[in-house]
Formats: C-alpha cells, structure tokens, sequence
C-alpha cells in the first residue's frame, strides 16, 4: 500500500532522513521508534505531504506520490494525528465545525440528515457522547481532545493514520484508554497504522512490526516480538534497556499476542516510567 524507497531529505544542509526504505501493507500496524530528534517527524510529514523529500521514491497504492492525483487521493486516503491535540484544533471552533470542516471537504455532497448521521458516528467511534458536539476544544481535556482529533481524521475514511507521538500528551491511564481505542478502531476499520513514538513500550503493545531510526537512518526493522527478545542493532537494545518496563513486558507483550492487556492494566494503574531517551543532537 505505501512503499517508501530511498527517501532522503536534508534541513539547511543537515541530513535529517538518509535513504530510508520500508513499506505498510493494508491493515498492517507499523511502529517507527527513536530518540528525540532522530527524523520521526520529518519522516511522517514526507509521507503525508506536509514537507517534501529530496529524494526517494515514496509510493501510495502503486502510484508515485510525486503524482498530483495520486497525492490528492492521499490526502484523503492518508490522515494524521499529532502529538499536541489541543493545537491540533481550532480554539474558535465547535467540536461539530472541525468534524464538518473535515466531512465536507472529503464527502462535499451528502445530505444534512447524512452528515448529521456522519457526526454521530464518529463522536461514537472515538467514544465520545454526542452533546459534545456543542463544545470547543477549552471545554474538553486534553485526553477528550485528542478523541476529536482522532475522529475528525476519520471522517474521510482513510486507509492509512499516521499517528505521530499522540499519546504523549497524555497520562497513563488515559494512553491506556487510548491504545485500547486504537486496537479497536483497527478491529472495526482494518486501517493500516504507523505508530510513532519514542516509548517502546506502547509500541510493542500496539505494534505488529517495529521500525528502528537512528539519525534517519533505519537501523532495523523487526516483528515486534523478535525486536524485543532478539534485538540485533546496539541501538535498539539501548532503547530496551532504558526501559523499565521492559524485564516484565517481556511476559505481557506475549499474553497481548493471545488477547492480554497486562501492559494496559498496568498504564491504567498509573505505573511510572522514565522517559525512554533524552534529548541528543
Ligand atoms: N523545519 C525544520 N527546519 C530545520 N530543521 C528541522 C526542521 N524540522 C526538523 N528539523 C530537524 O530535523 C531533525 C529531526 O527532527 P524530527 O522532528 O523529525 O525528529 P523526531 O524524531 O520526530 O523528534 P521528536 O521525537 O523530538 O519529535 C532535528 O534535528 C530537527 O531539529
């Protein structure tokens, strides 16, 4: 579905993304891990059109990104969801004015009766009531605003969410409501994931195969299961090893594979982790 090949980009000369190839199959969660500053970000706007890259071969159903149509149907089919839900939405607007803004960009010609359906639909997906239509974003937490984050970019039925760091801004019981939502819309919706974050941890919960970068140069690329007991780049088990979670993951992140959530028990019981990385320039 996306075929990403030898893609390059640079910032005032510094390399930031170096020939980094990887693909997503349909229905497929990918995880891209990191330290701060590693090139996650730079990588997911690349994909989604926000920035453009030097170089490379960035490929959506078999079609050249660089292709305007085929990057205008990406525009709906490949959604995004950022790590700050509260800047993500218009202060100014109801939650009801960003679904709609969304809806009728993407489906300009339903009915009002339709689109009213649509709105409900959404607020329920994201398991929000629908009288929180009527609210701007100041009336939410910050947790509920990254449900209408989540839902508006469902609202033009994408095939592929980039989410990018969005359960950082969260706390831990609230990351864990929202894992549990995320497994469930890609039960529901069979979309096709690329997880991004510097907590192996939740990756490893959600993830069904894990990109490593390392100054944006993919250093390995794994199932997840093999890249947390067989770890094969020295990166990578630096990042294992800086997580404390880690020595009893070992156990939940096989029960998840059998339908555990130990790791999720544990987040919602506010389990306290160090920050995986540190800052490193
Ligand atoms: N618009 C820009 N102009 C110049 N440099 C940039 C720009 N965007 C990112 N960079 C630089 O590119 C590098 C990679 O940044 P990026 O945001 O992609 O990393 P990241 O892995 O997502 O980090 P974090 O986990 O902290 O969000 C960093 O050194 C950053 O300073």
């Amino acid at each position: 579905m996306l075929n990403i090949q030898g893609l390059h980009k640079k910032y005032q000369g510094k390399r930031v993304l170096d020939s980094v190839s990887f693909s997503i199959e349909s229905g497929e969660i990918v995880g891209l891990i990191g330290m701060s500053g590693s090139g996650k970000s730079t990588l997911a706007r690349c994909i989604t059109g926000l920035d453009k890259a030097d170089q490379g071969k960035l490929q959506w159903n078999g079609g050249l990104l660089s292709d305007k149509a085929v990057r205008r149907k990406s525009h709906q089919d490949i959604q995004m969801v950022f790590q700050d839900p509260r800047n993500s939405l218009n202060p100014s607007w109801t939650v009801k004015r960003s679904l709609m803004e969304s809806l009728i960009r993407f489906h300009p010609s339903l009915s009002a009766k339709a689109y009213e359906a649509q709105l409900e639909s959404l607020l329920k997906a994201v398991g929000l009531d629908i009288d929180y239509l009527h609210r701007y974003p100041h009336e939410l937490s910050t947790g509920q605003c990254q449900r209408v984050c989540l839902a508006r970019a469902l609202a033009p039925e994408p095939k592929l969410l980039v989410l990018d760091e969005c359960l950082s801004a969260l706390d831990v019981s609230i990351q864990a409501q929202m894992l549990e939502l995320l497994k469930e819309l890609h039960r529901v919706r069979n979309m096709s994931y690329l997880f991004i974050s510097h907590d192996i941890a939740v990756v490893a919960s959600l993830c069904q195969r894990v990109l490593v970068i390392e100054r944006g140069v993919i250093v390995e690329e794994a199932d997840v299961h093999k890249l947390i007991h067989d770890p094969q780049h020295p990166y990578t088990r630096s990042l294992l090893a800086d997580t404390p979670v880690f020595p009893e993951f070992m156990e939940t992140a096989a029960s998840h594979t059998a339908g555990g959530n130990a790791l999720e028990d544990k987040m919602a019981e506010g389990y306290e982790r160090r920050p995986v990385y540190e800052y490193q320039n």
